[in-house]
């Protein structure tokens, strides 16, 4: 970031300690309002309280049931890129899988049939776009600085710099205050699987309980959270585990074989695909090289020394996820897509909490992993099985310059081949 800011910034520390042991707290003023309330935003007990409530809205049973929906969308995706491959277009991969995970995310968390993928017109879906394209920019930049610095949130603040702002954001937060508003109409209908209805039936049992159900205020910043969190992360995935793919044939002829193998000609479901081992290793490995959040941030609340280190109360820290997933100390040739390091042999030597970092670490991980990951195998399982991903000579480079703003988009837009395997 300070080197696209023409600065040198500072010298970074690295230590390896618990990451426990530093909270998370965020003191910028984030607009819409709402999205401050969203559990990403929140720090101490609130935080506490909105995790509790949503944690068993994440379980396996839940997801379980939205995975019929996750692969109505996957099969959309897959008729959509057929339909490129017969015209021999060369697609822009970021915009047909942010199609496809626009249609989950607003289907799993509202019960929403947004259709993006057959009709990117449509006003939510428009909306949502235009409020990302922003948040890619310049805007996230701020956070990831307030973050990194929490003594400048005050003047961030003072400087009126939010998230998000404009007649986009304002359309969503009135659809989403609509949606919310009926759900609590319907408090306790079991018969709704989607995220929204989860979380206005959700009754904290927890041992300080106050509030026992989340306000609408909170319900709506939850429902903005999870729409801003989970659409651009497992879109910019996808894009990048079928990039790597396309530029190492050899891997992507394996995860097909193993296709064949473990499921022939079966539908995608929640258990099968986890018998996908390799494809799981494929996945992490794009992780690993392309983590979608680059960079994770938490402040001390006190006085800690770790390992050595001594960090003041109030001091920022920041976990940079991009160069640990890179460092050559713990990943051999660190530039090279080898999934085999996350095969269980080669897995087991490297420090546990590099697994799945790209989801962040400790309480505070990603409480939509499990669903990010299913959503990737269902794509995957139903496009790989037709369609072989090649590379297209200058729109898919060799290396990737990214828009430096906390998030690893690729500064122009990577553009891949299909054709169909017979
Ligand atoms: C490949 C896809 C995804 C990646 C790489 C990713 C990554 C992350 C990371 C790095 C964090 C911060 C963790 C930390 O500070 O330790 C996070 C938090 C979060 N993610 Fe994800 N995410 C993904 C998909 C999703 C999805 C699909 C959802 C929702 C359905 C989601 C919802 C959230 C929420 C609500 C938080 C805040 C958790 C908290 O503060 O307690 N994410 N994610």
């Amino acid at each position: 970031m300070f080197t696209s800011l023409g600065i040198p910034g500072p010298k970074p520390l690295p230590f390896l300690g618990n990451a426990r042991d530093i909270n998370k707290k965020f003191t910028v003023n984030i607009r819409p309002p709402i999205v401050s309330k969203g559990l990403f935003f929140t720090g101490g007990s609130t935080w506490k309280r909105l995790r509790r409530l949503m944690t068993p809205t994440f379980t396996g049973g839940k997801l379980k049931n939205m995975s019929h929906f996750v692969d109505r969308c996957a099969n959309i995706l897959k008729d959509n890129l057929q339909d490129k491959t017969c015209h021999k277009e060369v697609i822009d991969i970021k915009d047909v899988f942010g199609a496809f995970t626009m249609d989950v995310i607003t289907g799993t968390a509202f019960g929403l049939e947004t259709n993006s993928q057959t009709q990117p017109a449509e006003p939510f879906v428009q909306s949502c776009k235009n409020m990302f394209y922003k948040l890619s920019g310049n805007r996230s930049r701020w956070l990831t600085i307030a973050g990194m610095f929490p003594f400048l949130s005050p003047l961030i603040r003072a400087m009126g710099k939010g998230l998000l702002s404009g007649k986009e954001s304002d359309f969503l937060v009135n659809s989403v205050y609509r949606m919310v508003d009926e759900r609590r109409q319907a408090i306790g209908d079991e018969k709704r699987t989607d995220f929204l209805q989860l979380l206005v039936n959700a009754e904290d049992t927890g041992m300080d309980v106050g509030q026992k159900r989340m306000s609408r205020e909170e319900v709506a910043g939850q429902g903005f959270i999870i729409l801003i969190a989970g659409y651009e992360t497992t879109a910019t995935t996808l894009q990048y585990l079928t990039y790597n793919l396309a530029k190492n044939q050899d891997v992507q002829q394996r995860v097909y074989e193993e296709l064949g193998d473990e499921l022939g000609d079966e539908d995608p479901t929640y258990d099968n695909v986890g018998r996908l081992k390799y494809l799981d290793n494929a996945i992490h490995e794009t992780l690993r090289l392309f983590p979608p959040v680059s960079l994770i941030t938490r402040q001390a609340l006190e006085l800690k020394t770790i390992k050595g280190v001594t960090i003041p109360a109030g001091v920022g820290v920041t976990i940079p996820i991009y160069s640990i997933m890179h460092d050559p100390d713990y990943f051999k040739d660190p530039e090279k897509f080898w999934p085999e390091r996350f095969s269980e042999a080669e897995s087991s030597k490297l420090p546990s909490i590099l697994s799945e970092l790209a989801f962040g670490y400790g309480p505070r991980q990603c409480i939509g992993m499990r669903l990010a990951l299913l959503e990737i195998k269902f794509a995957a399982v139903r496009i790989l099985r037709h369609f072989r991903f090649l590379p297209c000579e200058e729109d898919t480079p060799d290396k990737i310059e990214f828009v430096t703003a906390g998030l690893t988009s690729p500064k122009k837009p990577i553009k891949l081949r299909t054709e169909l395997r017979v």
